[in-house]
């Protein structure tokens, strides 16, 4: 039998079975989502991590390529009660090592404990503990993946929906997930994806209607170049911003962030409306939060279980952002209405630009 070990930050070693051999380090996290594991397992936002899947039984209903979020698995490592066979061929193939017959509730307990932590696991015919200890020793926390967009980000500027006759959207690409464009194309927007340290002139050159904050892994404060990007545009042009989106323009606009305890990951996150007082359910993945919005940002939204901010207003700019993820997959569309709304913000925008200036 293939041997697997997953070692804890503090030395704790689990032992499971392997399905997929190789060794990886990362910072492990948890998901509660109990359906999605494709759109999950290729979420750019999880870059650098081991994920875990909380829910006991993964890959009962295949693999799909339409169903992927992007071309290739960004966990570093996969953990799980049972895999099934399609989803350990699936990280075979992508060289993502998997470990599962496991108690993957005494990792949960461990994170929910101990918060955040680093991680190294081995799989292989002939691995030992000391393997996956070696990994722990040389992972890094988070925060020092000072340059992570890089890993994650177009290279080079591409477009989609040119004939598209809908609003323009310059979208930052921290390391987005398809459904954010695929999103934005359905109501009609034309999308032009930028890379994470794009130029402000470079976006200029589009004449955006909206500038556009995509998720992505990591620790917002080592987004310079989009925080600088937000700072430039905000005066003149509508922003958005979805997860690290909503990060970045904090960050941008006098607020700060900082690190979770462990964060929220899974598909029904209570989230309460704090104008209508309604609570809507959401898709979630993240390990740091806004702490303060700062004076040009208000908070409207809030998670039920934790009063974390969830969505927030720009005071006297036209912002809008959220820390959930408002297109899903996985997860409820109880929220797919904030493309509605940041459209329609862009487009006061753009009819703002039409009316000469002296009418
Ligand atoms: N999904 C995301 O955009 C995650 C944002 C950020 N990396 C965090 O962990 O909080």
């Amino acid at each position: 039998m293939t041997e697997a070990y997953v070692a804890l930050e503090g030395g704790h070693v689990i032992e499971g079975r392997g399905r997929a051999s190789g060794t990886a380090r990362g910072e492990i996290v948890f998901t509660t989502a109990y359906t999605g594991y494709e759109e999950s397992l290729t979420d750019p936002s999880y870059e650098e991590q081991i994920l875990t899947f909380s829910y006991p039984l993964i890959g009962n209903y295949g693999v799909r390529e339409e169903r992927f979020e992007d071309d290739r698995v960004h966990p570093r490592g996969v953990v799980a009660r049972e895999l099934t066979e399609d989803v350990v061929e699936w990280l075979e193939s992508e060289g993502v090592p998997a470990v599962d017959h496991l108690d993957t509730r005494e990792i949960v307990t461990d994170i929910r404990d101990g918060g955040a932590m680093k991680c190294g696991i081995a799989v292989g015919e002939d691995v030992t503990e000391e393997d996956a200890l070696a990994e722990l020793e040389q992972c890094e926390a988070m925060s020092d993946h000072t340059d992570i967009g890089a890993q994650v980000s177009v290279d080079e500027p591409v477009v989609h929906g040119e004939d598209n006759d809908g609003e323009t959207v310059a979208l930052i690409d921290c390391g987005a997930k398809g459904s954010i464009i695929s999103s934005l194309l359905e109501r009609n927007a034309t999308v032009h994806v930028f890379p994470y340290d794009a130029a402000a002139a470079d976006v200029e050159a589009v004449d955006p209607d909206l500038l556009f904050i995509s998720n992505g892994p990591g620790d917002p404060v080592n987004f310079e170049g989009a925080i600088a990007l937000v700072e430039a545009f905000v005066e003149d042009t509508p922003v958005a911003g979805i997860c690290l989106g909503q990060q970045i323009v904090a960050e941008a606009l006098g607020g700060t962030t900082e690190k979770m305890t462990f964060g929220h990951r899974g598909v029904n996150q209570p989230v309460l409306d704090l104008e209508s007082n309604q609570v809507v359910m959401t898709t979630q993945n993240h390990g740091y939060t806004v702490a303060e919005p700062g004076e040009h940002l208000e908070v409207t939204q809030i998670n039920v279980n934790d009063d974390t901010p969830e969505g927030i207003d720009g005071i006297e700019y036209d912002v809008i952002t959220r820390q959930y993820h408002p297109e899903a997959n996985p997860g409820p569309h109880d929220t797919l209405d904030f493309f509605d709304d940041v459209l329609a913000m862009a487009s006061g925008r753009a009819d703002t630009q039409a009316v000469p200036a002296d009418d």
